[in-house]
């Protein structure tokens, strides 16, 4: 019986595969240096496919060539997915343990050709580590982050080879004809061909997927975001605030902002070096973000400069937060880091239409409290 011819499937799933390699290749060469990964999975691809090239040929290479050189290169290119799965996710690289297994399994294979002949011995083994690979790889797509489609996908590709593999081991006894011949024309072995060609496939299309939607996040956290600290930049604190100033003001609650500025920021870099003074900076807003309610939003618009924005909160409670926060940072020193204080202003719009013109008169008035906090000897809060 023949489904479908098993070297044309191997062939255009191959075609498709080397295809998937050069996409992956060209996003290993432009995406930013920290999605890592690409590059092995480009060359397990190649491996895969030049494998699959060299187990149809068989009759016209030798058997080392054609089953054993062929099994290897296969093995070396699923754990080449694994190694950069697992560089993708910053996790050590494993080469040690899966080299050794390999090169048992090669051994195996060799006399199973040469000693032994058992066609079916070769299959059951190659299936088992099949089975082992794709069940590590699909842990390891599943803990992938981000956890999107692309992780989903990759990881569903991966538990497919196990089934598929299980399934081949499970049809063994009753496919039980010595053929000989990995093309034979028995149903079972084309569709796990077809399964396996396919899936190399799918598993290249998923790892594509799940770059890409890493690649989003960090675009989006590099628009949004400021790098040192990964609070809000500037932009994103005006669209978040422009949304929350609506919403103040159609439900007529009350909007807060405080304005807040590391005092006598210069002394600390001078004192102490501008190293230790980012680590000042990145400290101040790590506390402060700890200790603002879901809602709030912490933005540093530049140097130690930083505002918050309190929705539905008026001014004693706002004024109530910024000295918590005051409090905290001079009491609850981080031992490692020279002591310092903060100086706050405070303002709040009412949520009446008229009262305040928009965001940015809010921040000019919390502007013009922070300076007078300065001029009154800093480290305090003014409205
Ligand atoms: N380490 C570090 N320093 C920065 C960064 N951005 C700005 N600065 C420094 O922050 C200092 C701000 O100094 P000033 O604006 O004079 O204010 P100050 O010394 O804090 O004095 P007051 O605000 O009046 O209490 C400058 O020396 C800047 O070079 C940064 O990202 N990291």
């Amino acid at each position: 019986m023949n489904l479908i011819d098993p070297r044309t499937l191997l062939l255009v799933a191959n075609l498709f595969g080397m295809l998937c390699a050069l996409v992956l290749w060209v996003q290993a060469k432009s995406f930013p240096a920290d999605i890592e990964g690409l590059a092995d999975w480009a060359k397990a691809v190649i491996l895969i496919g030049c494998a699959s090239g060299l187990t149809s040929m068989r009759g016209i290479f030798s058997d080392a060539i054609a089953i054993v050189t062929a099994s290897g290169m296969l093995l070396l290119g699923q754990l080449l997915l694994i190694i950069g799965l697992q560089r993708f996710s910053g996790r050590k690289t494993t080469w040690r343990p899966p080299l050794d297994w390999i090169g048992a399994v090669l051994l195996l294979m060799l006399w199973l050709t040469y000693g032994s002949h058992s066609y079916q011995g070769r299959l059951f083994i190659m299936s088992l580590a099949h089975i082992g690979f794709s069940a590590v790889g699909a842990y390891f797509a599943w803990h992938a982050a981000p956890k999107g489609f692309g992780s989903r996908f990759l990881c569903m590709f991966f538990l497919l080879g196990v089934v598929v593999a299980t399934w081949r081991i499970a049809t063994l006894p009753i496919t039980a004809i010595e053929t000989d011949d990995i093309f034979d024309h028995n149903p079972v072995q084309q569709i796990y061909l077809g399964m396996f060609s396919l899936g190399a496939l799918g598993l290249s299309i998923g790892f594509i997927l799940l770059a890409n939607e890493r690649l989003r996040l960090e675009l989006e956290f590099m628009a949004t975001r400021d790098p040192l600290t990964g609070a809000l930049n500037r932009r994103a604190f005006f669209s978040r605030a422009e949304i929350e100033w609506a919403r103040g003001m159609r439900a007529h609650r009350p909007l807060a902002a405080i304005s807040s500025d590391i005092d006598f920021f210069k002394k600390v870099n001078d004192k102490h070096g501008h190293h230790i003074g980012d680590l000042v900076i990145k400290d101040y807003t790590h506390r402060a973000t700890r200790m603002l309610r879901l809602p709030d939003i912490l933005a540093r618009f530049g140097g130690e400069e930083f505002v918050i924005l309190l929705p539905d909160t008026g001014m004693a409670e706002a004024k109530q937060v910024a000295e918590r926060i005051r409090y905290e940072i001079e009491n609850q020193r981080d031992k490692n880091l020279p002591p310092y204080t903060v100086s706050f202003g405070v303002s709040i719009a009412q949520g009446d239409a008229g009262q305040m013109a928009s965001v940015e008169a809010l921040l000019a008035k919390a502007d013009a409290a922070l300076y007078r906090a300065k001029q009154r000897g800093r480290n305090r809060v003014e409205t």
